[in-house]
Parts: structure tokens; sequence; C-alpha cells
């Protein structure tokens, strides 16, 4: 390939270098152009920095917090896909790792205030994710260094209480959930970790209730304890979990401590306090919350930029509790924090950790095995995993799938689906649409006849349709579309009507309304009230009767919304059903970005909303080509 002379690469405008180089956006070039302004350097150096920066933006694009430059030295980049037509030029040819990291230094791109960028540790960073990824760091070190609070005699007589042992049925077995709990009870920051139904919930519920206990006895100021999750969903779902977990556990908890916990969660951002049209919150440095201690569910969805204004808006001496899969899909926006602080294997405890644990925990040892991974240097004294489904049984084809997908075992997760039989798991190879049919029969022409709310909404739970794409044949917009069509018997004409609101319609507002308190992800159902008139009630968080547990919106002040038949495995995190019916595309009709989409984190997220029931349509070339792919996002996070 001709490399490109300098001439030719300093663009004069946008369709200049979009023309040059295929997948540019408007923000890599403007950005890049930026810097250059910003940077003095060499008219030679300049080629080679303005592609840099705008992989840089690319990159954040994907969800990056950074740019290794080992990612594009002596590569091509913005390659067109092999095979396509697409001029073979409309690339840029970087330089070698060498060439580039001298290039950086000899710019001397230090974090001063006006700089825009960051090199630090080989890798590029856009100067505010260089900043927030540093002051996460720092919070989080900070806490991990917090005082003990309670005394290991106090801990663990609280801990022998919420972990009875019965003497005929003593095992040998560590019980995680209790060393969760010994672990964290004493920390100013500690994550449980753990697949769906591992028990984090119930974990933690017995977590709080010993905190309280504790805080109770000393006879301190009762504590504030905030439940919080990335949205609306996530935030509902903890709170049902809690309040079932506190119900479960009245024999075991004395009542004035269950009823310290909250049974309400709240979203990060209500949390926060959202000032409208923009990024920053009521509750900030200068605004601190005034909770002690704060939960935060499902965190592998919340993003580097969201959990840092988090960490800056609490208190010091504030004891934060992580909660999260980090095996699912990250966060939509830039970072993978859980995925970086909760690495899997686990490397270990301290010995002082271990010797704690065995000192507290009835069911931990410092057996040989343990003692040697306490020698470990990098320990994860404020990490524990808990791996022993309590939902799904050990051969429910359900977890035994999601296990094969997220170790990356093709041959035994193609073979769990399409040839062993397994009342969990269904393989659907015929037509996309004949097979959805009775599912659509079963599960959605019901809401129609439907005449109670909360009956209605317990009907949406039973069952989603999830779908690696929005675009193509088997993608959300076009079966959406199908069960529209059949939902209102108007066959495909019912797209060019006007007003496609219908009884028992479920919908998922797209955008934002602070003003009516919607949110992005929020799913209502259409409804026809006794005046005949069309409204459509949301779910509101918390318990209560019909009045204060639903809120009434009017078509007419609808935010942007869509049809929630059918929706992307990421916009269904955090919510779980019965039934799941899980599409892929097709291998042979796939873009290169619908293949970047695949990967065996998105199938492990989509397997694990199934409940009970698992339906799949996937041709085996998707399948592969999904569970070998592993989602990779650069940071430098680490504790
Ligand atoms: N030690 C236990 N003994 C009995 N039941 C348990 C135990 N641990 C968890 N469970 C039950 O298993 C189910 C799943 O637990 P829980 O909801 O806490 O899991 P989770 O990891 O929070 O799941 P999710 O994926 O929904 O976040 C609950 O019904 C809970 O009561």
């Amino acid at each position: 390939m001709k490399r490109n002379s300098m001439a030719e690469l300093m663009y004069h405008n946008f369709a200049q270098a979009k023309q040059a180089l295929s997948g540019i956006e408007a923000i890599d070039y403007f950005f890049a152009k930026d810097v250059l302004v910003a940077v003095n350097c060499e008219e030679a150096d300049s080629v080679q920095l303005f592609h840099l920066c705008a992989a840089l933006t690319q990159s954040l694009r994907q969800g990056h917090v950074c740019l290794p430059i080992n990612e594009v030295a002596s590569q091509q980049w913005l390659a067109p896909e092999r095979g396509d037509s697409v001029d073979e030029q409309k690339s840029f040819q970087f330089e070698s790792f060498t060439e580039l990291k001298a290039l950086i230094t000899r710019l001397n791109v230090l974090p001063s205030d006006n700089q825009l960028i960051v090199f630090d540790k080989d890798c590029l960073y856009l100067k505010r994710y260089w900043l927030f990824e540093r002051e996460l760091q720092q919070q989080l070190g900070e806490r991990l260094t917090a005082k003990a609070r309670y005394s290991n005699v106090d801990i663990k007589a609280c801990i022998t209480e919420l972990f009875p042992v019965d003497d005929k049925l003593k095992s040998t077995e560590v019980d995680w959930q209790e060393v969760a709990v010994a672990n964290a009870i004493n920390k100013g920051f500690a994550i449980i970790a753990g697949g769906p139904g591992t028990g984090k919930t119930y974990t933690v519920t017995k977590l709080l209730a010993a905190i309280v206990s504790l805080q109770q006895k000393t006879q301190q100021a009762a504590l504030k304890i905030a439940l919080i999750a990335p949205t609306g969903k996530a935030a509902q779902r903890l709170s049902e979990s809690i309040i079932n977990a506190k119900a479960g556990f009245t024999d075991l908890v004395a009542a004035k401590v269950l009823s310290a916990i909250p049974d309400e969660a709240k979203t990060i951002h209500r949390l926060l306090g959202v000032i409208p049209n923009q990024p920053n919150f009521k509750h900030n440095e200068n605004n601190l919350l005034s909770y002690d201690v704060i939960l935060i569910d499902e965190v592998s969805m919340v993003d580097l930029p969201l959990m840092t204004r988090l960490f800056r808006a609490l208190k010091p001496s504030a004891q934060v509790i992580m909660l999260g899969d980090a095996d699912q899909l990250p966060s939509v926006s830039a970072g993978s924090v859980l995925a970086d602080i909760a690495p899997r294997p686990h490397a270990g405890y301290s010995a002082a950790n271990s010797q704690y644990l065995a000192q507290v925990c009835q069911s931990y040892s410092l057996s040989p095995s343990l003692s040697e991974a306490a020698c470990q240097r990098n320990s994860m004294d404020y990490l524990t995993l808990l791996s022993k489904s309590r939902r799904f049984d050990g051969a429910g084809g359900i977890g035994l799938l999601a296990q094969a997908v997220i170790a990356g075992d093709v041959k035994q997760s193609w073979h769990l689906l399409s040839e062993e039989h397994n009342e969990q798991l269904t393989f659907e190879q015929g037509e996309l649409k004949q097979w959805l049919m009775p599912l659509v029969d079963k599960y959605y022409l019901p809401l129609k006849q439907c005449t109670d709310l909360a009956q209605a909404f317990a009907l949406l739970l039973k069952f989603r349709i999830l779908c690696a794409t929005r675009k193509g044949a088997q993608g959300v917009e076009e079966i959406n579309n199908f069960i529209d069509a059949m939902m209102t018997g108007k066959g495909r004409q019912w797209q060019q009507e006007q007003h496609n609101l219908y009884h028992g319609k479920p919908i998922m507002i797209t955008e934002n309304d602070y003003q009516l308190g919607l949110y992005n992800g929020d799913i209502g159902i259409v409804w026809q009230n006794e005046d005949k008139q069309l409204s459509v009630y949301f779910e509101q968080s918390g318990q209560g009767d019909n009045a204060e547990r639903y809120k009434r919106v009017m078509p007419s002040r609808l935010p942007s919304h869509e049809s929630v038949f059918a929706m992307t495995i990421h916009k269904t995190q955090g919510s779980e059903f019965s039934h799941v019916a899980m599409v892929l595309p097709e291998g042979a009709e796939q873009s290169q970005s619908q293949q970047q989409l695949l990967s065996r984190e998105l199938l492990y997220t989509g397997i694990t909303r199934a409940k009970t029931h698992l339906s799949i349509a996937s041709d085996k070339v998707t399948w592969q080509r999904s569970v070998l792919a592993k989602v990779k996002r650069h940071s430098q996070l680490t504790l």
C-alpha cells in the first residue's frame, strides 16, 4: 500500500478527511484538529498525532477509557473489511511503537491545566477520563485503608447468629456467603460479585443486618443507609429482593434491626440529584451526601464518569458495598469499572485477612491452599466471589450454558444448545416468525384482554424477546413491527398508522424526561380506562396501592418511545424474565458493526436474564464467533 504523503493527510476540512479515511467521524476530526492547534509540534509529528487523537476519540466511542499506543502502532488504522471493495487507501499507516512513543515523549504531553490529552504508562487519554480514572482509584484506595470499626469478638458473635451451623449437616465446604459478610463488614469498601442467583442480595441483606446490629449495640446514632442501582428497573428489582430477603430473616434477625434496613432503592442519578441537561449533580464534593452506608447493585452497568461522580459525593467515612456480576456486558459508556477491580480468578487474600476470616467465620479455615493464596502480593481482600447458584440447579441447562459461554467453550456450549436435550433450553431452527408466533399468542396477546394493571405488569415479566441488534431481519425493530401487526391484527399496514397505541401495548421510553420523571429504559403499558381514554402507566419502585404504584402519563405527553416486545440485550441488563427468547443475527447477514457487537459477554448477559426457560435462535457460525469474542475495554484502573 502506498504510504500517505504528509500533504494528503493535512485535510482541509472534515469532508476531505472522510474521503481519505473510511469510518472517521466528525468528533474524531475536530478533536484531533483542536489538539494540533493546542500542541506545538513539527509538521512531521503532526500527521501521526492527528491520527492518534482521532483514534483516541474513536476508542472512547467504543467504550475504552484510553488508547494503549501498542493497539495502533504499525497498524493500518480504519482499514476496510477484508474482501470489501472500499478503496484500500482509505486508511492510515501508524508508525511503530518505538516511534510513536518517541513522538509523544517529544511532545511532552503532561497533565497541565490546559492540556487536552495525557500520556500515561504508554496509554493516550483524553485528560477528562485520565482525571476520572485517577480520582476513582484514589477514592477506592482511601476507603481500603479505612480503620476497622468493630472488634473481631463482636463480629464473630454476630456472624455466628446470622449463619447458624446445623451440627447434623456440618459441611467441610467454605460458605462464601458467610465469608462475604465477614469480609465486608469491617472495611470501608467491599465487593460481593457473582453470577445470577448466587445470593448476592440475600448475603448483603445479612451484611446490612450485621452492620445495623453492631451499630445498635454500640448505641451510636442510627446509620443512614442508601440502596442504589444504575437504572430504574434495577432499583426496583433490588427493592423487591431486599424486601423478600428481610421477610425470610424474621426468625434470625431482631425486628428493630430489620426495620432499620430500608426497603426502597433508588437510581444513582436520583440519589445524586440530576440537574437537567448538565453532566454534574446537585450532590458533589461541595455538597456531600449524608449516608453512612451505600449499597450499589448491578455495578457492571455503571460507567467510569458516573462512578467517579458518585464517590466524589460520598463522605470519606461512608462504607461502600458493591454488588455485581463482572461477566456481564460492561457499561454502555466508557469503562468497565467492575471487571477492572473484580478480576477473575481471585488473586487470593493477604495473610492478615485470611487469619481474620478464619477467626470470625465458622466455615473458613486456613487450609494449606488458602494460606498459599494468602501469600499473594496482589491480594484482593476487598473482594468475595460467590459462585454457587441458588436459582439454577447445577444440572439446569441455563446455568450450564452460561458457564460454558463465559468460559469461551465453543464446543460444549454449542453441544448444550443444539444437541443435548434439556428442559430449560430450546434450540429454535425454523423460520423466525413461525416459531415466535406461538410465543406471542401465549405471552403477549393476553395483554390485550387483561383488565388488571398489576396482572398486566406481571405478565410482562413472564417473557421477553432479546436481540443482539436493532436493525436487520433478526433485529428489535423488525420483530417489534411484526408483533405490533399481530397484536392489532392489521398486518403490515399498521406501520402507516399515526396513532399506534392500543390497550395492552408495552412501550419503552428512549430518552430522559426530567420533568415527567421518565427515563431512558422505563417500561410502561398503554391502558384504556373506564372513560375509554388511553393512558400509559409506569410502575414506580416501592410498595403501595395502585394510586402510588403507577405513574399515569397521557399519550400526548410521552417522550420518545418504542414497542418493547423485543429489546436489545444491552438494554435488558438488570432485568429478568421467566422465559427469554434470544435471537442472534444470521452469519451471512452480519455487517462489521454487528459482528463487533457479538461477544461471549453479550450471550452470557442474554442467557442469564432467563429464570426458567430459554429459547435461542442462532446459526453455528454466529454462535462460534460470539463465544470466541471477549469484550476488552482498555483502562488502567486497578486496586
Ligand atoms: N444461603 C441460602 N439459603 C437459602 N436460599 C438462598 C440462599 N442464598 C440465596 N438464596 C435464595 O436464592 C435466590 C437468589 O438469591 P438472590 O436474589 O440473593 O441472588 P442474587 O445473586 O442477588 O441474584 P440476581 O442475579 O437476581 O441479582 C433467592 O430466592 C434467595 O432467597
